[in-house]
């Protein structure tokens, strides 16, 4: 190992699965987040709350690797922020968007995922899971906002990565839907991951995410 490389953690060091030390980050002229503090125990299950605009999505991207923080320490599963490489391996972001590619269909995206991970998975099953079989060879551009969702749910669930974040489950879905969504979501932590959700509806999230945060005016809070 290179000496400038973070120190690999070990089974006798248990690491907490989030970490932030007064964390900032500007965006242009924007300062997004303001000396923000985290430690997430593996297998937490964490809320995020916050007004549009407040900085979620921008948070879990952030965790994700995807952004580099302005200023501070951060760590997932004991490896630095900044070493997006190692980060990617443990985690898994589900963007609000679904971050799905349309051009495949939902067997490809879903085989195409595992791939990426060195995984292997039942697909079919997957797609039953959250009923999307008729639509299995379907390209993605083709689906309804909500059946995109379910895709990436099934994404999600398939992959169970040890920290998973999910930007709105709630979004665009039925009633059944976002019963599915708590049934998923709840098996990911009963399987021992890490989760992280940004949601605008508390009293769904916090049924499988108990602990709330709340981000205001780039500060996180406890609720
Ligand atoms: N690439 C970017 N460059 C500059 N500013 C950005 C960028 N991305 C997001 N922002 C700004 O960061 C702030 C936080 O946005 P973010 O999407 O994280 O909020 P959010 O809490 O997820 O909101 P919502 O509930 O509406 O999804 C907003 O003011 C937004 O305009």
């Amino acid at each position: 190992m290179g000496k400038d490389q973070p120190p690999h953690p070990t089974p006798h060091a248990p690491q907490p699965a989030l970490q932030l030390r007064d964390l900032w980050l500007r965006l242009g002229r924007e300062v997004i987040l303001r000396g923000v503090n985290l430690d997430v125990l593996p297998g937490e299950g964490i809320t995020l709350l916050g007004e549009n605009g407040a900085g979620k999505t921008t948070l879990l991207r952030l965790l994700a690797s995807g952004l580099r923080p302005t200023r501070g320490e951060g760590r997932v599963m004991g490896f630095d922020l900044r070493d997006s490489r190692a980060v990617r391996d443990y985690i898994h972001l589900m963007p609000v968007d679904a971050g799905l590619y349309p051009d495949l269909s939902c067997t490809e995206n879903l085989e195409f995922a595992l791939k990426m991970h060195a995984q292997t998975g039942d697909v079919a099953a997957a797609l039953r899971r959250v009923t999307l079989e008729a639509a299995a060879s379907r390209r993605v551009r083709f689906l309804s906002a909500g059946m995109r969702k379910r895709l990436a749910l099934a994404r999600a669930h398939l992959l169970a990565r040890p920290v998973t974040l999910i930007d709105e489950p709630f979004a665009n879905l039925d009633t059944a839907g976002r019963q599915l969504v708590l049934e998923l979501l709840a098996e990911l932590r009963t399987g021992g991951v890490t989760l992280l959700i940004a949601a605008h509806e508390p009293e769904l999230a916090r049924q499988v995410a108990p602990r709330a945060l709340r981000l205001a005016a780039g500060i996180l809070h406890e609720e």
